[in-house]
Protein backbone atom coordinates (compact mmCIF):
# COMPACT_ATOMS: atom_id res chain seq x y z
CA UNK A 1 0.00 0.00 0.00
CA UNK A 2 3.36 2.21 0.02
CA UNK A 3 2.74 3.17 -2.96
CA UNK A 4 -0.53 5.65 -2.21
CA UNK A 5 -0.45 8.54 -0.64
CA UNK A 6 -1.43 8.40 3.23
CA UNK A 7 -5.23 9.80 3.33
CA UNK A 8 -5.07 9.46 7.18
CA UNK A 9 -2.21 8.66 9.69
CA UNK A 10 -3.39 7.69 12.85
CA UNK A 11 -0.99 7.48 15.48
CA UNK A 12 -1.51 5.88 18.83
CA UNK A 13 -5.00 6.89 19.01
CA UNK A 14 -6.56 6.09 22.30
CA UNK A 15 -10.56 6.32 23.14
CA UNK A 16 -12.86 6.26 26.48
CA UNK A 17 -16.77 6.36 26.43
CA UNK A 18 -16.70 7.52 30.17
CA UNK A 19 -14.10 5.23 32.36
CA UNK A 20 -14.42 2.12 29.68
CA UNK A 21 -11.43 2.30 27.36
CA UNK A 22 -12.75 1.26 24.04
CA UNK A 23 -9.49 1.93 21.63
CA UNK A 24 -5.93 1.38 22.67
CA UNK A 25 -3.10 2.65 20.41
CA UNK A 26 -4.85 2.20 16.96
CA UNK A 27 -1.58 3.19 14.76
CA UNK A 28 -2.91 2.98 11.45
CA UNK A 29 -2.50 4.41 7.89
CA UNK A 30 -5.51 4.53 5.61
CA UNK A 31 -4.03 4.75 1.68
CA UNK A 32 -5.65 7.50 -0.36
CA UNK A 33 -8.14 6.12 -3.48
CA UNK A 34 -7.99 2.65 -1.54
CA UNK A 35 -10.65 0.42 0.18
CA UNK A 36 -9.80 -0.35 3.97
CA UNK A 37 -11.96 -2.46 5.36
CA UNK A 38 -12.04 -2.77 9.31
CA UNK A 39 -13.00 -6.05 10.16
CA UNK A 40 -13.16 -7.90 13.98
CA UNK A 41 -16.10 -9.32 16.25
CA UNK A 42 -18.77 -7.68 17.35
CA UNK A 43 -17.82 -4.91 20.22
CA UNK A 44 -13.86 -4.47 19.47
CA UNK A 45 -14.20 -0.53 18.21
CA UNK A 46 -14.33 -0.67 14.72
CA UNK A 47 -17.12 1.55 14.50
CA UNK A 48 -15.82 3.51 17.17
CA UNK A 49 -12.29 4.04 15.01
CA UNK A 50 -14.77 4.51 12.01
CA UNK A 51 -15.94 7.81 14.04
CA UNK A 52 -13.21 9.09 15.26
CA UNK A 53 -12.32 9.85 11.74
CA UNK A 54 -14.29 12.63 11.03
CA UNK A 55 -15.52 13.34 14.99
CA UNK A 56 -18.30 12.22 14.98
CA UNK A 57 -17.57 10.58 18.39
CA UNK A 58 -17.56 14.36 19.72
CA UNK A 59 -21.05 13.89 19.56
CA UNK A 60 -21.52 11.27 22.20
CA UNK A 61 -21.55 12.72 25.48
CA UNK A 62 -18.03 11.86 28.55
CA UNK A 63 -15.87 10.59 25.57
CA UNK A 64 -12.27 11.53 24.84
CA UNK A 65 -9.50 10.63 22.52
CA UNK A 66 -5.89 11.13 22.67
CA UNK A 67 -2.85 10.60 19.91
CA UNK A 68 -2.66 11.74 16.65
CA UNK A 69 -5.46 11.44 13.63
CA UNK A 70 -3.68 13.66 10.32
CA UNK A 71 -5.91 14.23 7.54
CA UNK A 72 -3.67 15.38 4.75
CA UNK A 73 -0.86 15.78 6.80
CA UNK A 74 -3.09 18.15 9.43
CA UNK A 75 -4.26 16.77 13.05
CA UNK A 76 -8.11 16.85 12.69
CA UNK A 77 -8.87 17.91 16.34
CA UNK A 78 -6.57 20.53 16.37
CA UNK A 79 -8.49 24.55 17.56
CA UNK A 80 -8.12 26.04 13.83
CA UNK A 81 -10.22 23.04 12.58
CA UNK A 82 -14.25 23.47 11.53
CA UNK A 83 -16.14 20.15 12.33
CA UNK A 84 -18.52 20.84 9.89
CA UNK A 85 -16.00 21.46 6.84
CA UNK A 86 -14.48 18.28 8.37
CA UNK A 87 -17.36 15.78 8.01
CA UNK A 88 -18.20 17.53 4.43
CA UNK A 89 -14.45 16.50 3.58
CA UNK A 90 -15.22 12.90 5.28
CA UNK A 91 -18.63 11.58 4.73
CA UNK A 92 -20.44 8.92 6.62
CA UNK A 93 -23.26 6.01 4.94
CA UNK A 94 -24.75 4.26 7.81
CA UNK A 95 -25.88 0.72 8.55
CA UNK A 96 -29.24 1.59 7.96
CA UNK A 97 -30.03 3.83 5.64
CA UNK A 98 -31.66 7.05 6.86
CA UNK A 99 -33.24 9.12 3.98
CA UNK A 100 -34.68 12.16 4.54
CA UNK A 101 -38.87 12.44 4.94
CA UNK A 102 -38.43 14.41 1.92
CA UNK A 103 -37.81 14.08 -2.00
CA UNK A 104 -34.95 12.26 -3.90
CA UNK A 105 -33.98 15.43 -5.19
CA UNK A 106 -34.53 17.45 -1.79
CA UNK A 107 -32.38 14.38 -0.13
CA UNK A 108 -29.28 15.45 -2.15
CA UNK A 109 -29.64 18.84 -2.22
CA UNK A 110 -30.14 19.10 1.70
CA UNK A 111 -26.23 19.27 2.02
CA UNK A 112 -25.01 21.35 -0.64
CA UNK A 113 -28.08 23.75 -0.10
CA UNK A 114 -26.82 24.25 4.26
CA UNK A 115 -23.59 24.91 3.01
CA UNK A 116 -25.27 28.33 1.23
CA UNK A 117 -25.40 27.19 -2.40
CA UNK A 118 -29.16 28.79 -3.74
CA UNK A 119 -28.59 28.26 -7.65
CA UNK A 120 -30.77 26.25 -8.80
CA UNK A 121 -29.09 24.94 -11.78
CA UNK A 122 -26.10 23.98 -10.15
CA UNK A 123 -28.21 22.05 -7.16
CA UNK A 124 -29.60 20.32 -10.17
CA UNK A 125 -26.01 19.60 -11.52
CA UNK A 126 -25.15 18.11 -8.69
CA UNK A 127 -28.22 16.03 -7.75
CA UNK A 128 -27.52 14.35 -11.16
CA UNK A 129 -23.83 13.71 -10.40
CA UNK A 130 -24.00 12.89 -7.07
CA UNK A 131 -27.13 10.10 -8.44
CA UNK A 132 -25.30 8.79 -11.00
CA UNK A 133 -21.77 8.37 -9.19
CA UNK A 134 -23.72 6.22 -6.67
CA UNK A 135 -25.59 4.07 -9.65
CA UNK A 136 -28.99 5.42 -8.82
CA UNK A 137 -29.63 7.94 -11.54
CA UNK A 138 -30.84 5.75 -14.20
CA UNK A 139 -33.84 4.51 -11.47
CA UNK A 140 -35.03 7.75 -10.47
CA UNK A 141 -34.29 10.37 -13.24
CA UNK A 142 -38.21 10.19 -13.85
CA UNK A 143 -39.66 10.90 -10.16
CA UNK A 144 -36.88 13.08 -8.52
CA UNK A 145 -39.56 14.53 -6.60
CA UNK A 146 -41.44 11.73 -5.70
CA UNK A 147 -40.41 10.43 -1.40
CA UNK A 148 -36.91 9.10 -1.12
CA UNK A 149 -39.07 6.44 1.42
CA UNK A 150 -40.82 5.20 -1.68
CA UNK A 151 -37.22 3.79 -2.96
CA UNK A 152 -36.33 0.19 -2.68
CA UNK A 153 -33.62 -0.57 0.85
CA UNK A 154 -31.21 -0.82 -1.54
CA UNK A 155 -31.77 2.23 -3.40
CA UNK A 156 -32.22 3.78 -0.29
CA UNK A 157 -28.99 3.04 0.20
CA UNK A 158 -27.30 4.25 -2.92
CA UNK A 159 -29.30 7.55 -1.84
CA UNK A 160 -27.84 8.07 1.29
CA UNK A 161 -24.16 7.43 -1.06
CA UNK A 162 -25.49 10.13 -3.31
CA UNK A 163 -26.27 12.22 -0.30
CA UNK A 164 -22.93 12.01 1.15
CA UNK A 165 -21.09 12.52 -2.44
CA UNK A 166 -22.73 15.58 -2.59
CA UNK A 167 -20.73 17.91 -0.51
CA UNK A 168 -17.60 16.67 -2.52
CA UNK A 169 -16.10 14.89 0.51
CA UNK A 170 -12.52 13.08 -0.32
CA UNK A 171 -13.65 9.92 2.25
CA UNK A 172 -16.44 7.90 2.48
CA UNK A 173 -16.76 6.69 5.82
CA UNK A 174 -19.35 3.24 5.53
CA UNK A 175 -20.10 1.52 8.74
CA UNK A 176 -21.73 -1.59 7.79
CA UNK A 177 -23.59 -0.45 4.05
CA UNK A 178 -24.80 -3.63 2.87
CA UNK A 179 -25.81 -5.25 6.28
CA UNK A 180 -29.81 -4.64 6.18
CA UNK A 181 -29.44 -5.57 2.45
CA UNK A 182 -30.68 -8.42 0.12
CA UNK A 183 -27.74 -10.19 -2.00
CA UNK A 184 -28.55 -8.30 -5.34
CA UNK A 185 -28.43 -4.94 -3.61
CA UNK A 186 -25.51 -5.89 -1.25
CA UNK A 187 -23.80 -6.92 -4.66
CA UNK A 188 -24.18 -3.43 -6.31
CA UNK A 189 -23.27 -1.72 -2.90
CA UNK A 190 -20.04 -3.93 -3.73
CA UNK A 191 -19.94 -2.60 -7.79
CA UNK A 192 -20.20 0.69 -6.26
CA UNK A 193 -17.52 0.63 -3.34
CA UNK A 194 -15.52 -0.86 -5.98
CA UNK A 195 -15.93 2.13 -9.00
CA UNK A 196 -16.19 4.95 -6.02
CA UNK A 197 -12.69 4.36 -4.88
CA UNK A 198 -11.33 5.67 -8.33
CA UNK A 199 -12.26 9.45 -6.90
CA UNK A 200 -12.72 8.75 -3.05
CA UNK A 201 -11.01 6.75 -0.50
CA UNK A 202 -12.82 4.21 1.42
CA UNK A 203 -13.03 3.11 5.04
CA UNK A 204 -16.12 0.09 5.19
CA UNK A 205 -16.84 -1.83 8.62
CA UNK A 206 -18.10 -5.53 7.82
CA UNK A 207 -18.75 -8.26 9.84
CA UNK A 208 -18.75 -9.40 6.20
CA UNK A 209 -15.28 -11.25 5.49
CA UNK A 210 -15.96 -12.13 2.54
CA UNK A 211 -16.93 -8.81 1.52
CA UNK A 212 -13.78 -7.56 2.67
CA UNK A 213 -12.02 -10.03 0.72
CA UNK A 214 -14.19 -8.85 -2.33
CA UNK A 215 -13.83 -4.66 -1.77
CA UNK A 216 -11.01 -4.02 -0.01
CA UNK A 217 -7.46 -3.42 -0.69
CA UNK A 218 -6.20 -3.23 2.71
CA UNK A 219 -7.57 -5.41 5.83
CA UNK A 220 -7.14 -3.80 9.39
CA UNK A 221 -8.31 -6.66 12.09
CA UNK A 222 -9.69 -4.97 14.99
CA UNK A 223 -10.08 -7.23 18.73
CA UNK A 224 -10.91 -6.20 21.95
CA UNK A 225 -10.32 -2.30 21.06
CA UNK A 226 -6.52 -3.64 19.78
CA UNK A 227 -5.48 -3.17 15.61
CA UNK A 228 -4.01 -6.64 15.80
CA UNK A 229 -2.65 -6.75 12.42
CA UNK A 230 -3.47 -4.65 8.87
CA UNK A 231 -1.94 -4.91 5.52
CA UNK A 232 -2.73 -6.02 2.02
CA UNK A 233 -6.40 -7.61 1.56
CA UNK A 234 -4.78 -11.10 0.03
CA UNK A 235 -1.96 -11.14 2.49
CA UNK A 236 -4.02 -10.24 5.57
CA UNK A 237 -6.06 -13.13 4.19
CA UNK A 238 -4.13 -16.10 2.93
CA UNK A 239 -1.21 -15.72 5.12
CA UNK A 240 -2.31 -13.48 8.46
CA UNK A 241 0.62 -12.69 10.44
CA UNK A 242 -1.50 -13.42 14.07
CA UNK A 243 -2.43 -16.33 15.10
CA UNK A 244 -5.57 -14.32 16.46
CA UNK A 245 -6.54 -13.47 13.05
CA UNK A 246 -6.10 -16.62 11.78
CA UNK A 247 -8.35 -17.45 13.77
CA UNK A 248 -11.02 -14.51 12.84
CA UNK A 249 -10.70 -15.03 9.49
CA UNK A 250 -10.81 -19.23 9.76
CA UNK A 251 -14.05 -18.69 11.97
CA UNK A 252 -12.78 -19.96 15.36
CA UNK A 253 -14.11 -17.20 16.84
CA UNK A 254 -16.50 -13.92 16.48
N1 LIG B 1 -22.12 5.28 22.68
C1 LIG B 1 -21.45 4.43 23.44
N2 LIG B 1 -21.41 4.59 24.78
C2 LIG B 1 -20.71 3.72 25.56
N3 LIG B 1 -20.01 2.67 25.10
C3 LIG B 1 -20.03 2.46 23.78
C4 LIG B 1 -20.74 3.32 22.87
N4 LIG B 1 -20.56 2.85 21.61
C5 LIG B 1 -19.77 1.75 21.73
N5 LIG B 1 -19.46 1.53 23.01
C6 LIG B 1 -18.60 0.42 23.53
O1 LIG B 1 -17.31 0.52 22.94
C7 LIG B 1 -16.83 -0.75 22.53
C8 LIG B 1 -16.57 -0.74 21.03
O2 LIG B 1 -17.83 -0.60 20.36
P1 LIG B 1 -17.93 -0.42 18.78
O3 LIG B 1 -19.37 -0.14 18.47
O4 LIG B 1 -16.92 0.54 18.33
O5 LIG B 1 -17.54 -1.88 18.28
P2 LIG B 1 -17.76 -2.56 16.87
O6 LIG B 1 -16.56 -3.40 16.64
O7 LIG B 1 -18.10 -1.55 15.85
O8 LIG B 1 -19.01 -3.50 17.18
P3 LIG B 1 -20.19 -3.97 16.20
O9 LIG B 1 -19.53 -4.78 15.15
O10 LIG B 1 -21.07 -4.78 17.10
O11 LIG B 1 -20.85 -2.72 15.68
C9 LIG B 1 -17.89 -1.76 22.97
O12 LIG B 1 -17.51 -2.28 24.22
C10 LIG B 1 -19.13 -0.92 23.10
O13 LIG B 1 -20.00 -1.47 24.05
Amino acid sequence: MAQYPKKFATKGVNFWYGSHHALHDISLIIPQNCVTALIGPSGCGKSTYLRCLNRMNDMIEHTRVEGEILLDGQEIRGPKVDVVELRKRVGMVFQKSNPFPKSIFENIAYGPRVAGLRSRARLEEIVESSLKHAALWDEVKDRLNDSALALSGGQQQRLCIARALATDPDVLLMDEPASALDPTSTSRIEDLIFELKDDYTIVIVTHNMQQAARVSDQTAFFYEGRLIEAGPTTEVFTNPTKQETEDYITGRFG
